[in-house]
């Protein structure tokens, strides 16, 4: 969506927006930084987010590469900068095609400042001398396709500022004037350069309303983080300082904490003024870091840490292709981004309905960009060695992971794109600590919810006024014998569905074949129930070979081939199974104690293709879909 339409429709609810910015960081431990830090900022709900150009386009590849990713597999409405000077047309026009085909209707179109080392920018042949020649092609190109944000000076662009007062008057009003070419042209937004005088933003939209210029000016606020940094930028910013604030940071230089302190109390004042003034939003220059400008947010009371917007339990991809996209399985609940890697390719999505969308259509696991999350680069191997052991002597050593997991003492896991457990998760806490000692490995979970409202703060989701509700489900993984075990017991709890599957894909199932089961649901005033999440035997089909290869590929990679540590791994891997149960009764079921129940309660011998002497079948395979 355009931002315009979605600020419009805030400023209509009568609801402040806000945003932040990003940039490309340096090193590729950083990127993958950014993208978590990017998904927990998103969960707050901005309007959206948005990423550099590097000056004279240096970081073009890269500021591209996330632009996809943000608005992609991060799923928040993502806007690029794109800067003209130093890059000829072919260059420009590759980046917008490419903004195009990931989805990405939003442009922030600049002139660009000259690439670091240089005095000054070139004009390639055939134009883009300032932003104003970027606003022009893009709609001359690409008509409406593009939302276009411009920016904008309040105290006029820096190359313009001199200390005659009479020429500076003169240069701040062509600087206005100029920037009402550049919404004449096409731009439908304005966001200021950083400002620290208020009263100066207030002016610089007074200045711009009585030229005719009516977009929404929304102002560009950067949290003082650092005495250093903030010197440096309003130095090469030309940023006034208003001489209180600047002598307030002068006292307490040389305390960094009580710098980044004054930063939030100066932010949380300053964008108090704005929205009493009845600024309809924020823009905020997040330097890539979160806590400054959350805090801000949230003192300003539009951000709440323990309520975050959950539309639906998942967080949907703002592309126009995925609009419909209404269901989907519950196994890669916590690995969003590799299941919407493995479904980029489909063109319809299941909605209303579970429909026809199924396997084997996933992409194949082939793509281990998002698979290699706990072992791509050296420091996260670290890291995850450090969580998971820098040797495993045997089972026990893995369990105690699955435990310490668990029990919130590790924070990373191969089968979670997340960094911790979800709310939800707190009220089944102790219960999945007991199944992971007693050997049943969890992996995805969630607990029985019998009509609870949905703005509860830890299973809620949805609209107002309506009730949410979901069967207790856990995914695990256990050795054969345990699985036998287990399995007489569920044979005994009519309520119960099941489905097991090992490596080799030997299977075992109470589930009729190709039924899908709604596990999670909602109803809402004048709507249809929504049932965004389901258990489907045909997912969870191709959804194994995922859970299976990432022992080996996250986990077993950390250890030399060969080693003890990896033949521990390997062995679970290559043998054990996958199971996932729903207790159906989510109105007196008791999924834990069936589970937790003493393993020799009862276990009738089962034969070797997993299929057991209870009726159980092997889970039919998935439909092949006609090509
Ligand atoms: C919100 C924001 C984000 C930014 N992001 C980036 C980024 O990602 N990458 C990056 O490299 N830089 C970025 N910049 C910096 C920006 O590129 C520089 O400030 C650059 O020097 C000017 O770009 P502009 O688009 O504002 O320029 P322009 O709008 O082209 O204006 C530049 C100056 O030239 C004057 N001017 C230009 N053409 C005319 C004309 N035809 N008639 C009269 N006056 C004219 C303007 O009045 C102004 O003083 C950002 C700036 C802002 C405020
Ligand atoms: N508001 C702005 O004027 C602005 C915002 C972003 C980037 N830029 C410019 O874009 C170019 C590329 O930037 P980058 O993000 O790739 O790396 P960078 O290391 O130059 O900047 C990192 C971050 O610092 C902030 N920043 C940098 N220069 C700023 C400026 N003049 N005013 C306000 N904030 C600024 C932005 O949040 C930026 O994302 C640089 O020339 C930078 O100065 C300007
Ligand atoms: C997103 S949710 C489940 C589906 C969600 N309730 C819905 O309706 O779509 C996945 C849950 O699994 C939990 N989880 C993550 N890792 C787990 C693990 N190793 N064991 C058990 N639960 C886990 C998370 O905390 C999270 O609540």
């Amino acid at each position: 969506m355009k931002i315009i339409d979605k600020m419009n429709a805030s400023i209509k609810e009568g609801k402040p927006f806000f945003s932040f910015e990003f940039f490309p960081p340096r090193t590729e431990e950083g990127v993958e930084n950014l993208f978590d830090r990017q998904d927990r900022m998103a969960s707050y709900g901005p309007t959206f987010c948005d990423i550099t150009w590097g000056a004279g386009g240096s970081t073009a590849d890269l500021t591209l590469d996330i632009a996809a990713k943000m608005q992609n597999m991060v799923c928040v409405e993502t806007m690029m900068h794109l800067t003209c000077t130093n890059m000829p047309e072919e260059k420009l026009r590759d980046a917008l095609d490419k903004l195009k085909g990931y989805g990405i209707q939003n442009v922030l179109a600049l002139r660009g400042d000259p690439p670091k080392g240089q005095e000054s920018f070139t004009v390639v042949e055939g134009g883009f001398a300032c932003a104003l020649d970027l606003v022009k092609y893009i709609r001359a190109h690409y008509g409406d396709t593009f939302g276009i944000c411009v920016a904008g000076y309040p105290e006029a662009h820096p190359d313009v500022i001199v200390d005659d007062p009479e020429r500076m008057k003169e240069n701040y009003w062509k600087d206005v004037h100029y920037l009402k070419e550049k919404i004449d042209a096409g731009a439908d937004l304005v966001i200021t350069q950083l400002f620290y005088d208020v009263e100066r933003y207030f002016q610089f939209v007074k200045d711009c309303r009585s030229v005719g210029i009516t977009a929404p000016i929304i102002p560009g606020v950067m949290p003082i983080m650092t005495y250093g940094g903030f010197k440096r930028m309003t130095g090469f910013c030309k940023t006034s300082v208003p001489p209180r604030i600047a002598a307030d940071l002068e006292a307490i230089k040389d305390n960094e904490e009580a710098v980044k302190a004054y930063g939030i109390e100066l932010g949380t004042k300053t964008c108090r003024a704005l929205l009493d003034a009845g600024v309809p939003g924020l823009h905020l220059y997040t330097l890539n870091l979160e806590a400054s400008a959350l805090a801000i947010l949230e003192n300003l009371g539009l951000v709440n840490k323990a309520q975050r917007p959950r539309p639906l339990p998942w967080r949907k991809a703002p592309s126009h292709k995925r609009l419909a996209e209404e269901v989907r399985p519950i196994h890669w609940s916590n690995r969003p981004k590799a299941y919407l890697t493995r479904t980029a390719d489909w063109d319809s999505f299941p909605a209303g309905r579970w429909g026809n969308a199924r396997s084997p259509a996933y992409g194949t696991l082939s793509d281990y960009q998002f698979m290699r999350r706990h072992s791509g680069s050296e420091k996260r191997r670290e890291k995850a060695r450090a969580a998971w052991g820098a040797s495993l002597n045997s089972v026990a050593d893995v369990v105690n992971v699955f435990v310490k997991y668990t029990s919130g003492e590790i924070n990373v896991l191969p089968w979670s794109e997340m960094d911790s457990l979800q709310h939800e998760t707190g009220k089944i806490q102790e219960r999945l600590v007991a199944l992971n000692r007693s050997d049943l490995l969890t992996i995805n979970s969630q607990p029985a919810v019998n009509g609870a409202p949905s703005s509860d703060p830890h299973v809620g989701w949805g609209a107002g006024n309506g009730y949410v509700y979901q069967k207790a489900y856990v995914e695990f993984f256990c050795s054969p014998a345990s699985f036998r075990a287990l399995e007489a017991r569920l044979a005994c709890v009519p309520s119960i569905t099941y489905m097991a599957v090992n490596a080799a894909g030997q299977s075992a199932t109470n589930v009729p074949a190709g039924a899908v089961n709604a596990v999670t649901w909602g109803v809402f005033p004048a709507r249809e129930v929504i049932q965004p999440t389901v258990v489907d035997p045909q997912s969870f089909l191709v959804w194994k070979d995922e859970a299976f290869a990432l022992w080996t590929e996250e986990w077993g990679s950390l250890y030399a081939p060969g080693s003890r540590s990896r033949a521990v791994i390997e062995d679970i891997a290559g043998s054990w199974y996958l199971v996932s149960v729903v207790d159906n009764d989510y109105v007196r079921g008791d999924l834990f104690s069936v589970l937790e129940a003493p393993a020799a309660a009862a276990a009738p011998s089962a034969n070797g293709n997993g299929a057991s002497a209870n009726g159980s079948h092997a889970i039919a395979e998935p439909e092949r879909l006609a090509a």
